[in-house]
This record gives C-alpha cells, sequence and structure tokens, in this order.
C-alpha cells in the first residue's frame, strides 16, 4: 500500500470535521473521494500531505517529494507561463534538460495545453488551470498523487483529457487519491469513497458499492413519503430501506447517484433520532 489513512479524525475547535475515516490508496489505482460540499473531502486530501494534523487515527503517505498535490486553491503561479510554471515544478524535483523538457510537452499536450503553453497562467481559463495545477502535480512521477477537485470547472471534452492524464499516471505505478463532485466520473476510478458530513458512508470498487446497497429505489412523480424522495431529471426517486416500496412504481436499478443520496437519507434519519 502506497499511502492509507486509518480511524482518521479531525477536528478544528469543538467541530468533528473527520469521523473515523480509513482509506487505503494502493499503487496503480484511482481512489475517488465524492461527497457534498463540507463533507470533509480537502480535509482528508490535506492530511495526506500533512497540512492537516488528525487528532486521531494515522495517515501514511510517501515522503513529500513523492508526493504530488493539487490543492483546491489555483495549483499554478499566475504570473508565470505555462511552461515556466511546469519548468519551475520540475527544478524544485530536480528534473532538468532533455528529461524535463520532454516530460513538459508530453504533459502539455496530455492536456491540451498546447496552444495556450506560453500564455500567462492567470490568462487560463478555470478549466485550463486545474489542467495545468495537475499537470505540475504528476510532473515529477511521484508515487502518490493527490488531486483535490481536478475536473471542476473543467469542460466535459477536456475532462476526457484530464482523465486520460490521471489513468496513465496510475498506470504508470503511482497511487492516485482524488476528490470530485461529478459522481458519473467517480464510477469510472477503481475505487470509491463516498463521504457524508466527515463519515464514510459507503466505500469500495464502484461493483462492490452497488452489491452491498440495500433497500429498493422507486421511480415516480408522486412520491408516498416526500422526506425520502428525491428529484432525478423530470421525475423523482423515492428509497426504502427494508427493500418493500409500499407503491406500485417501477422500481429502478440504483446507479452511484441514487446510491450516494439514499444512504445520505438513512445517515440524516439516523441522526435525527432522539
Ligand atoms: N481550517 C478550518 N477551520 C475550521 N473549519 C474548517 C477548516 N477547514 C475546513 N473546515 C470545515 O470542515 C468541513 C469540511 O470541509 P472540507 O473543505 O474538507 O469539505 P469538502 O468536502 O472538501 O467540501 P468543498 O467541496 O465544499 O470544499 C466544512 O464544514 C468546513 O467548513
Amino acid at each position: 500500500m502506497i499511502a492509507s489513512a486509518e480511524g482518521v479524525v479531525v477536528r478544528f475547535g469543538d467541530r468533528t470535521v473527520l469521523d473515523d475515516v480509513s482509506v487505503d490508496v494502493p499503487a496503480g489505482q484511482v481512489v475517488a473521494l465524492v461527497g457534498g460540499d463540507g463533507a470533509g473531502k480537502s480535509t482528508l486530501l490535506r492530511t495526506f500531505v500533512g497540512e492537516v494534523v488528525p487528532a486521531g487515527g494515522a495517515v501514511r503517505a510517501p515522503a513529500k517529494n513523492d508526493t504530488g498535490f493539487l490543492s483546491a486553491g489555483p495549483g499554478s503561479w499566475a504570473a508565470l507561463t505555462v511552461r515556466q510554471n511546469l519548468d519551475f515544478v520540475g527544478g524544485i524535483y530536480g528534473l532538468e534538460g532533455h528529461e524535463l523538457a520532454l516530460r513538459r510537452e508530453t504533459l502539455i499536450d496530455r492536456a491540451g495545453l498546447h496552444d495556450a503553453a506560453d500564455r500567462l497562467a492567470s490568462q487560463l481559463s478555470g478549466g485550463m488551470q486545474r489542467k495545468l495545477g495537475a499537470a505540475m502535480a504528476m510532473l515529477h512521477r511521484p508515487r502518490l498523487l493527490i488531486l483535490d477537485e481536478p475536473s471542476t470547472g473543467v469542460d466535459p471534452v477536456s475532462r476526457i483529457d484530464l482523465w486520460r492524464m490521471i489513468s496513465e499516471a496510475a498506470a504508470d505505478g503511482a497511487a492516485v487519491l482524488m476528490s470530485t463532485t461529478y459522481l458519473d466520473e467517480a464510477e469510472r476510478a477503481g475505487q470509491l469513497v463516498v463521504l457524508d458530513s466527515g463519515r464514510v458512508l459507503t466505500q469500495g470498487a464502484y461493483d462492490d458499492v452497488r452489491a452491498q446497497f440495500t433497500g429498493s429505489i422507486t421511480r415516480t412523480s408522486t412520491p408516498v413519503r416526500a422526506e425520502w424522495s428525491w428529484r432525478r431529471g423530470h421525475e423523482r426517486r423515492e428509497y426504502w430501506p427494508d427493500g418493500h416500496p409500499a407503491t406500485e412504481a417501477p422500481t429502478v436499478s440504483p446507479d452511484l447517484e441514487d446510491i450516494v443520496i439514499a444512504l445520505s437519507l438513512v445517515r440524516r434519519a439516523e441522526a435525527a433520532r432522539p
């Protein structure tokens, strides 16, 4: 295992932001961390790079020079061009000459940034900046790659470029831990970790997550219990935790979005219980 978190607890003041979170990040795998705003994704990623120190549990990760990190922030220097940003990071990790130039140009190509290579980072679109930041994080071929929402703000076509870059880093042997708010994208990762209010709702390969999910979900325009229903497209879904819908509405085969919402409704109901 390249990196792992075991029973990690993080508190900010008297708020528990991560509660007993365990994650393994094996070599050659992409582990996707999903969860809504404030779920604790950034905080967990930051424990792997030492920016947040857990109050409990343990985090194992390679040394700093063997880790690549794209933070939730800009991820590049605004006053440098795309090439200069990559050269600067390469210099920090001791890459130089032909090796650096080759790696830099390969990543510029992969990121679809060829036409913008001599543009200042401040003049890139938000999506281009995320791609540059991801390229900078993986430039030195770290054993552990931590990416905080690399695809947020990236258009659907460019997201394909980004996924190819991330998959290639994993195929090269890197352990990748990345957060995303796009559930369709997370379904494609080898492993998933679903966080909700600092706790793991479910984790494993997508097939395992689906297999572990119990209960039934129906498709309807008129839910029986509004508090157990949510909108999907033009209709609503309704969750029946015991697997016995009290309705004639047809059941659906749940995708990750359905599973995440259904499990978070259970969590909310448990939290509201006196
Ligand atoms: N330095 C801090 N001090 C106090 N509270 C913090 C700090 N950093 C994060 N938090 C709180 O911890 C919780 C988790 O935040 P975190 O940024 O990890 O969530 P997230 O899942 O990454 O969400 P988002 O996608 O909105 O960034 C939030 O409620 C946030 O307000």
